[in-house]
């Protein structure tokens, strides 16, 4: 597969391939997965991935040359959760229709497909979904096998017309990818989102939890247990950053930056590799669908750009956090997060709490998902929000921290908006974040960043 380095690179791809009914399945079966209004961090399961994978079918959707994406994930209904995540199908709406050839069959575009398996009429935490995964693989191979038939009556000459690749997300959907490959001969590819062997490594550095203590909560060594076979089965490996190669997959058995060259160079001099493979490891940057971004053009450093207020009427969500601070002039600091105790929300309060002139300076905003009842979210979620709460009462915050309850997912880059338009500034403080949607986020939406040190650069403005 050609190295692809630019967008020109991939319009140059597209243009070679565009005369092709190329048929792609996406797995990625945890957290709500829906096209519209997605519910981004109301649980530690529904957050980046969830984005990314449907903003990737979309975008393989109206790549020409592709005619069909199917984006696999699990059949949820539930009383506690909406009814769209039990549609057995749905299709994802082009965001640029003009990019629609006129090849469009009637069963061409890209969908969620939605596969039934688990324990019926209840959502599960990923954690416990491993028992049933081979259920998930059974249904995916009769829908798979369906489609390929009918997609061979439609443009393949009454010849079926298979996947071309299969690209599992996560360790659970890379685990059901890798015996779907197998299965159907079709090569598989791999995109790992967060690493088990990263993540374990990190919370035993905290000293927090024994290892049998995080194997019980997270099920870490299946999870390594699947990443591994990953790197067994896949031919190619997506990654966000080139340190998730070397720091985090250099830590499994099944990978090693040096060999993986040396076999690369033996394979392109037609030397044996003595039955040794290993996936090829590609940096692709998560980026972001732009489309419903409205770049304001308001110079930030004008007085109109810091009335909040001004002319044009403000975003509802702007109120819903302004209500929270005794002094809304102040500039804002911003987190935006799932509630996961990973995202290190807490920490962040206890520094404010602790920093008397920084309160004096700024106001903080939590955006931490969508609560309706703290005692209703899961165990992990619900003990960050009242730690969280806890905090705010033993530095007496209130008046200087707005933690609302609901947002929609269209309100996001308004979100990022207010805390520019206070002249404030976007923290991710998370002990782990293998790449950070969120800072590409605010990058596009003028704010001023801080960040962990060990995932970003420490600090950058856009445009600086
Ligand atoms: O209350 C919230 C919280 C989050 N988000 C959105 O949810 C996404 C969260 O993505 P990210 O900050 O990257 O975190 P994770 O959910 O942890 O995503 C995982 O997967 C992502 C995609 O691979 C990687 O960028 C992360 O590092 C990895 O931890 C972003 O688009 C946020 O805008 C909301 O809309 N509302
Ligand atoms: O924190 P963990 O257990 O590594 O999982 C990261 C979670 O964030 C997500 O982006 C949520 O969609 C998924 O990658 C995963 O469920």
């Amino acid at each position: 597969m050609p190295r692809i380095g630019s967008t020109d690179a991939i319009d140059v791809w597209a243009n070679q391939h565009k005369d092709k009914k190329l048929y792609i399945v996406l797995v990625s079966i945890h957290g709500l997965i829906r096209g519209e209004n997605m519910e981004l961090g109301r649980d530690s399961d529904t957050g980046g991935q969830v984005k990314y994978v449907v903003e990737l079918a979309r975008a393989l959707g109206e790549t020409p040359g592709v005619y069909r994406v199917d984006l696999l994930t699990r059949q949820i209904s539930a009383p506690d959760v909406d009814w769209s995540y039990g549609e057995p199908t749905e299709m994802l709406s082009p965001r640029n229709s003009e990019n629609l050839g006129d090849d469009m069959g009637e069963s061409s575009g890209a969908y969620i497909v939605r596969i039934p398996f688990g324990p019926r009429e209840k959502y599960i935490p990923k954690e416990q979904l491993w028992p049933h995964i081979q259920e998930f693989v059974d249904g995916a191979l009769v829908h798979i096998m369906q489609m390929s038939k009918v997609l061979g009556e439609q443009v393949g000459n009454g010849q079926p017309v298979w996947p071309v690749v299969i690209h599992g997300h996560y360790a659970d959907a890379g685990d059901s990818a890798a015996l779907l490959s197998g299965a159907l001969n079709v090569p598989m590819v791999f995109t790992g989102h967060s690493l088990g062997r990263d993540k374990l490594e990190q919370l035993l550095k905290q000293g927090r939890q024994t290892r049998d203590e995080v194997n019980a909560t997270y099920k870490i060594m299946r999870r390594i247990e699947a990443e591994e076979l990953c790197l067994d089965a896949s031919e190619i490996v997506i990654t966000s950053t080139r340190q998730e190669i070397d720091k985090q997959w250099g830590l499994y058995n099944g990978f090693d930056v040096i060999m993986e060259r040396k076999l690369r160079a033996r394979i392109k001099r037609g030397v044996s590799c003595y039955g040794r493979e290993m996936p090829r490891m590609i940096p692709i940057p998560p980026g972001m669908e732009f489309s419903h971004i409205v770049p304001h053009d308001v110079d930030l450093d004008s007085e109109e750009a810091n009335e909040v207020g001004s002319d044009s009427p403000d975003p509802p969500v702007w109120a819903d956090i302004m209500r929270f601070f005794s002094n809304p002039r102040k500039p804002m600091i911003l987190a935006l997060a799932r509630p996961d105790p990973k995202k290190n929300i807490t920490t962040l309060v206890k520094a404010f709490g602790e920093h008397h002139e920084l309160r004096n300076l700024a106001n903080l905003t939590l955006i931490m998902g969508n609560r309706d009842v703290i005692d209703e979210m899961s165990s992990t979620n619900g003990a960050v929000l009242t730690s969280v709460l806890k905090l705010i009462d033993k530095y007496d915050l209130y008046g200087q921290v707005a933690y609302p309850k609901h947002h929609k997912q269209s309100e996001v880059p308004d979100i990022y908006r207010l805390a520019a338009r206070t002249k404030g500034v976007f923290i991710n403080c998370a002990y782990i974040e293998p790449f950070g949607l969120t800072l590409i986020e605010g990058c596009c939406l003028w704010s001023t960043y801080g960040c962990y040190p060990k995932w970003w650069a420490c600090r950058y403005t856009p445009g600086s």
